[in-house]
């Protein structure tokens, strides 16, 4: 049954993930960024959605920096309080204030300024549990980037949809839905995956 497939899959993969200690975290961070600026078109771009680090995923860290540093604009997913189920986009800065949502996440508390709708964002870093050569993306179940990137494919927008992920997270051949939006690639320290 493909439920019970997820949940196993999952389990294996965030294992993986979490056996990183910081020092190799930090390292391949890096790596990571260096990734992206041969691989993608980041340098160029004016807004980029990433993510804080939770459980062992890649650490998009570094990334951010050079944003902020080239004046790129960074937003962070924070759990929509109108919509369940959905993100909203939130401009992050170094002095943005924080709070946690009930993941344990830090995001950007929501003022009346700082959204950033989809189609304004160049490209969207994905957080990941695991991928494929084909694109498809195995997240933490809660379908949260499944229900906001819907727009991608629907309405055909320009956003580029990268996942971020360490090697390790690569799966053979994951199991997929028809709501499933598949990535337009991933970066991984080691190498850029272009899906076509
Ligand atoms: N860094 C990061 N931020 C993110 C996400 C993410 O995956 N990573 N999200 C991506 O959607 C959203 C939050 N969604 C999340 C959904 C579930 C859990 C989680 O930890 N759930 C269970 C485990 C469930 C399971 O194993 O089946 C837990 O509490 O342990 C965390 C975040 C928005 N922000
Ligand atoms: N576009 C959608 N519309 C309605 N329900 C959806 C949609 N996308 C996902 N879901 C629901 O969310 C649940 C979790 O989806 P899925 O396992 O694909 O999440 P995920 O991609 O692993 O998580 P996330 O995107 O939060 O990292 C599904 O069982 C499904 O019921």
């Amino acid at each position: 049954m493909v439920p019970f497939k997820r949940k196993e899959l999952r389990q294996h993969f965030r294992k993986l993930r979490n056996q990183l200690d910081k020092e190799q975290q930090n390292i391949v961070a890096q790596a990571a960024l260096q990734t992206c600026l041969q691989t993608t078109e980041l340098s160029k771009l004016k807004t980029v959605a990433c993510y804080l680090a939770n459980d062992g995923e890649l650490d998009p860290s570094a990334i951010i920096e050079y944003c902020w540093q080239h004046n790129i604009q960074v937003v962070l997913p924070v759990l929509d309080p109108n919509n369940s189920g959905h993100l909203v986009f939130v401009e992050y800065q170094a002095n943005s204030q924080m709070q946690i949502n009930t993941y344990g996440i830090a995001e950007p508390a929501i003022t009346q300024y700082n959204q950033v709708p989809l189609q304004n964002i160049d490209l969207v870093f994905t957080p990941l549990v695991a991928f494929d050569q084909q694109g498809n993306r195995l997240g933490m179940g809660g379908g949260y980037y499944d229900r906001t990137l819907a727009p991608i494919k629907r309405n055909n927008l320009n956003t580029q949809l990268i996942g971020l992920a360490h090697n390790c997270q690569q799966a053979n051949k994951l199991p997929t839905d028809g709501w499933d939006i598949p990535l337009h690639g991933i970066v991984t320290p080691k190498q850029f995956f272009k899906i076509d």
